[in-house]
């Protein structure tokens, strides 16, 4: 994982750093106490360090369901997915997704106007605490594979 302060207002590719001049890298720690994300890596070779560690992660964040997210230059409707991607959200439920092969953004706002750009590979487990303003996006790998974690609501009412 890398991190690093973005320009507050990128013109461009997307996928290009766009760091501030000169660059500013935050560690791990710095980005937990200014933005509330948490990192882990987690060695994908390890079955059982794996297992673990996700178990834990779904416990804390009450997970109930897992997808597989992947993008490439195949992806169907692949420029209009990126717009939608791109747009800032806040979600109620914690973000918990973890990269399974190759990499990606996820760009979060502590302050408005004010981006921090996550660069995740391999490995690499995040959790984006819940309304926290973020966005997601490729880099010019144009791959990422990851493993996402939800909290579904129980449906209680079919209507
Ligand atoms: C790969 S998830 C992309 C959108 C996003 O950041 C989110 O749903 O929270």
């Amino acid at each position: 994982m890398q991190i690093w302060q973005m320009e507050p207002f990128p013109c461009g590719d997307r996928r290009l750093p766009h760091h501030v001049f000169p660059p500013k890298h935050m560690t791990p720690d710095q980005l937990m106490s200014k933005a509330g994300v948490q990192y882990f890596k987690v060695d994908l070779d390890d079955t059982v360090a794996m297992k673990k560690r996700l178990s834990r992660v779904k416990t804390e964040n009450k997970i109930n369901c897992t997808d597989v997210f992947t993008i490439n230059e195949s992806t169907p409707d692949l420029q209009d997915k990126l717009e939608e991607y791109y747009e800032p959200v806040t979600k109620e439920d914690n973000v918990v997704s973890m990269v399974t092969d190759g990499t990606c953004y996820f760009d979060v706002e502590p302050e408005e106007d004010e981006w921090i750009r996550i660069q995740v590979e391999r490995g690499d487990l995040i959790v984006i605490p819940k309304g926290l303003s973020h966005r997601f996006t490729i880099t010019p790998k144009n791959y990422v594979q990851m493993q996402r974690f939800l909290t579904k609501s129980k449906v209680t009412d079919e209507n």
